[in-house]
């Protein structure tokens, strides 16, 4: 159990998945949770779905949580950071940016100098306790002390509630979002393309989705369970003469492995751009 409060100052898709997938993991209860947002509608939304309390103000926020997460888009974060700035205790709080490109320098210069500021890459199958999410740590991020865990352990707690989380150089969180937090979309577009097949050939639409996504499912838990090299898993669907091979054959000839590495690249590549100060 997490005994603080948690603020998100932005309470759109990605902080209603992590709100939800704490509470679904019985992390804290949802009086721990606050939010605030310029939307009404997208406040309503986070409340209705969390039963989180929502806060007319960042100031009002800041006063009450423990954890605050800046899950606004990074195109908003300059205005959360100079508001943020200007409410006294926010230099105690842990602040968990989840905005792509964002780097701890502009965070801690935004915020007015050196803090507890962790950046952290979510994605949205938190929601379901199935998330991948990495974080990098500023200087001024605390250590365990006698009665505090330390904050790189209160944020992998968080993380770990709603999935795996790995600590990396704050140089690869880019590389993180153009992988596994832009991913989930990926895959979609896989399952979706999979189930057209099945469609194609003749399957009913709601059994091919089901069938394709519980294969990508599947063939994920068989990477992560079993540790084997996918080229190996690969190799033991694949019967010389048979059918696989003839799916992996038309496979290559698409370019399917480049274009999920060029994907990848190019969602770096726009992580890195949205970090840039605007022009
Ligand atoms: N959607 C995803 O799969 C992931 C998103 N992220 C990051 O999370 C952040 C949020 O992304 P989403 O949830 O997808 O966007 P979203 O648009 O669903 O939510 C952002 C929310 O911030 C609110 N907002 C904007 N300015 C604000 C302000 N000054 N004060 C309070 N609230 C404000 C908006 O009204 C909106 O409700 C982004 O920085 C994104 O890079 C990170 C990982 C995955
Ligand atoms: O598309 C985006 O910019 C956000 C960050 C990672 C996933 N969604």
């Amino acid at each position: 159990m997490f005994s603080g409060k948690i603020g998100f100052i932005g309470s759109g898709q990605m902080a209603t998945a992590l709100a939800s997938g704490m509470l679904s993991a019985g992390l804290l209860q949802k009086d721990q949770l606050l939010a605030c947002d310029v939307s009404s509608a997208s406040a309503e939304k986070f409340a209705a779905v969390t039963g989180g309390q929502i806060c007319p103000s960042i100031a009002m926020l800041t006063e009450k949580a423990d954890v605050i997460f800046l899950s606004v888009k990074p195109q908003s974060m300059a205005g959360v950071l100079q508001t943020l700035s200007q409410v006294s205790t926010s230099r105690e709080k842990l602040i968990i940016s989840i905005a792509a490109g964002i780097t701890l320098a502009t965070l801690e210069a935004g915020l007015g100098g050196p803090g507890r500021i962790v950046r952290v890459m979510p994605n949205t199958p938190a929601l379901v306790g199935a998330g991948a999410s990495a974080f990098a740590l500023s200087q001024g991020t605390h250590a365990a002390s006698a009665n505090r865990p330390s904050d790189s352990q209160i944020v992998r707690q968080l993380l770990e509630t709603v999935g795996v989380a790995e600590e990396v150089p704050e140089s690869l969180m880019d590389a993180v979002t153009g992988l596994s937090g832009s991913g989930p979309a990926y895959v979609y577009q896989i399952i979706e393309a999979l189930s057209d097949g099945g469609v194609r050939v003749g399957l009913p639409r709601a059994t091919a989705t089901r069938l394709a996504a519980q294969t990508v499912l599947g063939a994920a838990q068989m990477v992560l369970s079993t540790k084997e090299h996918p080229g190996a898993l690969k190799d033991a669907v694949t019967s010389p003469g048979g059918t696989t091979i003839a799916g992996l054959h038309a496979l290559e000839s698409g370019g399917l492995r480049a274009a999920l590495m060029t994907a990848v690249v190019a969602a770096t590549q726009r992580a890195k751009e949205l970090g840039q100060p605007p022009r």
